[in-house]
């Protein structure tokens, strides 16, 4: 189901990070929110104890990954934080989350265990892929526009999550009913819970019926991008976008293939003596199916148990990563043999640079810079764990200032540049929402820049490799082409003699695409500097 793993990339980890660092001020905002609507609730009857209480009356009646789910969504909502945040940690993050619970319904339930902690992130993840249809037929749904837009935000949590699981978890629909009523009811107050069993039995008579309101693709182009962007549940721009670009059939895939369960690969860490028969042993000794990866040695595809892997303690304990074969590829792309002088110009958290430095065997340095102090010591922590911190030489700076002062010039010089994560949106469920086109813009001009300082490193002779989390031709072959405008001393290198022929393009770079290759998108260019 979606969203599976509870910790997911060392890549997530990193964005977990960041998002606690900025979380302490939205908090305060969540938590005002709540504490109004407890405050204005205190005498409900069967409702909980008010936030203010000492010590939470336990309350059996709700099932505890909803009310985790719907806390959950709110503090994504107001808060801005990523879907996995309080999952990174596994079976840990259910207490902490329950903390929430607490403290903003107000009530206890029992404890999640892992089937709980399961449906949470699958909730949650689908709710939140979801949202913009979701939204659309609640508002169908509702008395009046004012209805919706006045709507508490906890409200429509519950109906969100009733409305993802009658219609796309297809679970029992009278079940659903009653267990979200019974939340509205304890979380805010009885009329709440009559409006949730009115709104939500209505929705499960159209169902039933196979009368449910849809988006009429019809009209101008953009009437027709933002019928097919409800119905799609993505945001306007990004579907025009990738008309304009992909094609509407290649572009509704696309989207279908955001709103899937993601896939996760594991990459077996030969740098501590792990080798893929090694990981395959343990998967296997795990029950976690699984499937060698058609495309690079050291990596597998996990069917389902992410968790298990996790709870086994294997990324933990350094001995694989969770890493998309598409990053790996990149890794390819580059190519780095023992003995080589390397630079990752933007390589927190890591990811990349681990595989890097895993092939270099033990000779050479991989020189792994970011500008963010909080991600690097997470790199840190993982080559330490990974046992390549001999040959991880981890800097703190902005790759501008580096690149100004730096005398050393590099072998290969990887940019793995800071882009819009077009390409991985199956796995990060909220990036939809928070992506703007205005940052289109803004990405493109840091690409540039990024480009130019990195190319200041390479060796003549060496290698630059500019990549991508990206599907967007503004952020990859438009950037490429426009570095090779103001930098005539490179040229491109095609890729073929580094990754199968599937993945290249018809100017020799590197893509992966979601649609064709069922990977994250992912984008790399290799380009030669004269001798
Ligand atoms: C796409 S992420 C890199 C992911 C990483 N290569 C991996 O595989 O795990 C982009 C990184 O660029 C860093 N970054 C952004 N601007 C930078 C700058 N001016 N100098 C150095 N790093 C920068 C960000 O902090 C972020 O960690």
């Amino acid at each position: 189901m979606q969203q599976q793993a509870l910790a997911i990339s060392v890549l997530t980890s990193a964005e977990l990070f960041a998002a606690a660092a900025t979380s302490s001020i939205k908090q305060v905002k969540f938590d005002k929110i709540t504490r109004q609507r407890n405050s204005s609730n205190s005498t409900r009857r069967n409702g909980p104890l008010d936030s203010a209480s000492k010590s939470p009356k336990l309350n059996l009646e709700v099932s505890p990954h909803r009310a985790v789910s719907a806390v959950r969504l709110m503090r994504i909502e107001l808060g801005g934080a990523f879907a996995d945040l309080l999952n990174e940690q596994g079976k840990g993050s259910g207490y902490n989350e329950m903390g929430y619970v607490e403290r903003t319904l107000g009530f206890r339930t029992r404890y999640l265990d892992d089937r709980d902690l399961r449906l949470v992130t699958d909730i949650v993840g689908g709710t939140i892929r979801w949202r913009r249809y979701l939204d659309y037929l609640i508002l169908s749904l509702c008395k009046n526009d004012d209805t919706f837009s006045g709507m508490e935000p906890l409200l429509l949590q519950i109906l969100r999550i009733g409305f993802y699981e009658i219609i796309k978890l297809e679970m029992p629909p009278y079940a659903v009913v009653d267990e979200n009523v019974r939340l509205a009811k304890v979380a805010l107050r009885p009329g709440a819970g009559n409006m949730v069993n009115g709104i939500l039995r209505k929705l499960v008579l159209l169902k039933e019926s196979n009368s449910l309101p849809a988006p009429k693709v019809e009209g101008d182009d953009r009437q027709q991008a933002r019928a097919l962007a409800t119905a799609y549940s993505h945001p306007v721009w990004m579907v025009r976008r990738w008309i304009k670009y992909f094609g509407r059939e290649e572009a509704i895939s696309l989207m279908m293939w955001n709103n899937g369960d993601p896939i996760f690969s594991l990459r077996a860490n030969t740098g501590k003596g792990f080798t893929r028969a090694d990981l395959v042993t343990e998967l296997k000794r795990l029950k976690v199916p699984h499937d060698l990866s058609a495309h690079l040695d050291d990596f597998v595809r996990l069917k389902t148990g992410m968790q298990i892997v996790i709870q086994a303690g294997l990324l933990r304990d350094g001995f694989c990563s969770v890493q998309d074969e598409s990053a790996g590829l990149v890794v390819a792309v580059v190519d780095p043999h023992p003995g080589e002088t390397v630079v990752d110009c933007c390589a927190a958290p890591g990811g990349k640079t681990l595989f890097l430095a895993s092939r270099l065997n033990g000779q050479g340095v991989v020189t792994a810079i970011d500008i963010n102090k909080g991600r690097l010591r997470i790199l840190k922590e993982s080559a330490k764990s990974h046992q390549v911190d001999h040959v991880v030489n981890a800097v703190h700076d902005d790759l501008r200032a580096f690149s100004e002062k730096s005398l050393v010039k590099y072998d290969k010089v990887l940019l793995d540049a800071p882009c819009s994560g077009l390409g991985v949106l199956s796995k990060r469920a909220d990036l939809r929402w928070n992506r703007r086109l205005e940052d289109m813009e803004e990405l493109k001009s840091l690409q540039d820049e990024l480009l130019d300082s990195a190319s200041l490193l390479v060796k003549p002779g060496g290698v630059l490799i500019y990549s991508t989390c990206s599907i967007d031709p503004e952020e990859n072959e438009e950037r490429v082409a426009s570095f090779l405008l103001r930098h005539p001393d490179f040229n491109i290198d095609p890729v073929s003699r580094y990754v199968p022929t599937d993945f290249v393009t018809g100017h020799g770079f590197y893509l992966s695409n979601p649609v064709k290759h069922s990977l994250d998108g992912a984008f790399a260019a290799r380009l030669l500097r004269s001798c």
